[in-house]
């Protein structure tokens, strides 16, 4: 049963919230420090001892052969195929908007010339997550804005199937997403070969894609040493809703994220208390005609809740401490609302923009930050792909110039050789 929080105890509802976001991760760290560890130094021998406790099974050769993709476009759906496909063009057509050009300028008058380069990461590995359920779209979201950044080879990963192989859809999208290699592999092992390499998987230079809290607590743990897009973990959904909003089809978008893991949060916040109550009683009977009933039944329980507000406004505030990974607006308003939306990953407007429009469709990243962290992070993009390197040229008068007021600086820094550097010049 969901719980009902009403007015006088959110604020010990948001603490706890972001406490257990801290705790959720720290509860993982010695489990994921150890795989690190083991795969750094046992590399393939450690991958496959995982794989084999972990997904439960033998594997032999860790990389997808081509064999592996002819028939899985053998045997994909054709009309699955064809969804494949008009997802990828949506995708596509939203991502190309993010391409870059850099820039170059000569300020006026000077003979200064300064710039912003754009180079695509030369290697990326993007982790598309296989555990409690496959996911060809991440692969879709993942691969299509690092080829259009320029990303040379991408490298993806994912966890094996209980007979060794990876589902069809999976190897059909990331062939048709140009993806170069393809390892059997994932969990916190997976993240730990592509930030240090192993025999058969190459190290890259930067590592994208979401996963359960093992993966998500692996980047954070390897981040610096590579680069991470962000802290992409279980899913979250928080539904903001007025009075007039349908309590069927807020609890079944709660259930949609909430059926990814049972660490998913699945959230609603509104001012009304009728709303609440058959929202609580929609999702106990939506429930229970799920397959999934299970999973989701303890994310609801665990980590779901109804807040009480007192207000419209309280309710976007509370969103904005929340930062959820995705944001409903089930109100009549919702395109003045959205406006006062700081903190979020991804907003859905109305009532006909059920979240997993976003998933699947219709263009935007569905790779989006979690556990508060859109307070700072935003959803994959090209520019997680690329990156930016200055430029700065001056002629001998530029310099002859300015000489005087960087050695000044650089005097006041008390950096000599600096100073020195300029100095040296026969200007
Ligand atoms: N934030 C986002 O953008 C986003 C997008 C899609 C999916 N997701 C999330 O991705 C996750 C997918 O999770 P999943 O589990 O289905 O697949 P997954 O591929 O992320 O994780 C499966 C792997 O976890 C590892 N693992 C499982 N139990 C373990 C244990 N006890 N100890 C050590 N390692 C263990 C195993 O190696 C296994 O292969 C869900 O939490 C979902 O909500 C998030
Ligand atoms: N809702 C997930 C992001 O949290 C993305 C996804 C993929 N497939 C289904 N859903
Ligand atoms: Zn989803």
């Amino acid at each position: 049963m969901v719980k009902i929080i009403k007015e006088e105890n959110i604020s010990d509802f948001i603490e706890d919230l972001q406490k257990r976001n801290a705790q959720d991760y720290n509860n993982v760290y010695e489990t994921v420090d150890e795989i690190l560890e083991n795969v750094r130094i046992n590399k393939d021998v450690a991958l496959k001892k995982y794989t084999l406790e972990f997904d439960g099974v033998n594997i032999e050769n860790l990389e997808v052969s081509p064999e592996e993709i002819e028939e899985a476009f053998s045997t994909i759906d054709p009309e699955l195929l064809e969804t494949i496909k008009k997802a990828k063009e949506n995708i596509y057509t939203y991502h190309m908007n993010q391409k870059r050009k850099g820039y170059q300028f000569k300020p006026e008058g000077k003979d200064i010339l300064l710039g912003q380069l754009i180079n695509p990461i030369e290697k990326a590995g993007i982790y598309v997550p296989g555990g409690k359920a496959a996911y060809p779209s991440t692969v879709l979201m993942n691969a299509i804005p690092a080829k259009i950044a320029g990303v040379e080879e991408i490298i993806m990963i994912t966890p094996p199937q209980k007979d060794g192989k990876i589902k069809d859809s999976i190897l059909v999208a990331a062939s048709l997403s140009g993806v170069d290699r393809i390892f059997k592999v994932g969990g916190a092992q997976g993240i730990a070969a592509l930030a240090f390499g192993t025999q058969s998987i190459p190290r890259v230079y930067k590592i994208t894609g979401p996963g359960n809290i093992f993966v998500a607590a692996a980047k954070r743990r390897v981040s610096g040493f590579v680069g991470i897009d962000m802290i992409a973990g279980p899913s979250e959904i928080l539904i903001v809703a007025d009075d007039k909003a349908n309590p069927a089809y807020i609890a079944a978008d709660m259930i949609s994220q909430a059926e990814h893991d049972e660490m998913a949060a699945s959230v609603l916040i509104t001012y009304s208390l009728s709303l609440a109550e058959k929202v609580s009683k929609e999702l106990d009977r939506q429930i229970k005609q799920l397959e999934r009933s299970e999973i989701i039944e303890k994310s609801i329980n665990n980590h779901g809740a109804i807040l009480i507000a007192d207000s419209m406004k309280q309710c976007i505030d509370l969103a904005n401490e929340i930062a959820p990974e995705h944001l409903e607006l089930l109100t009549s308003n919702c395109f003045e609302l959205y406006k006062s939306i700081k903190n979020a990953g991804a907003i859905f407007l109305g009532e006909y923009t059920p979240e997993p429009v976003g998933d699947y469709f219709a263009g935007p990243n569905h790779t989006l930050p979690t556990s508060s962290t859109a307070k700072f992070s935003s959803a994959l993009s090209v520019d997680d792909f690329i990156k930016k390197t200055s430029l700065i040229y001056y002629s001998r008068e530029a310099l002859k110039e300015n000489k005087d007021d960087i050695v000044r600086f650089a005097e006041n820094e008390g950096l000599t050789g600096h100073a020195n550097a300029v100095k040296i010049r026969k200007l």
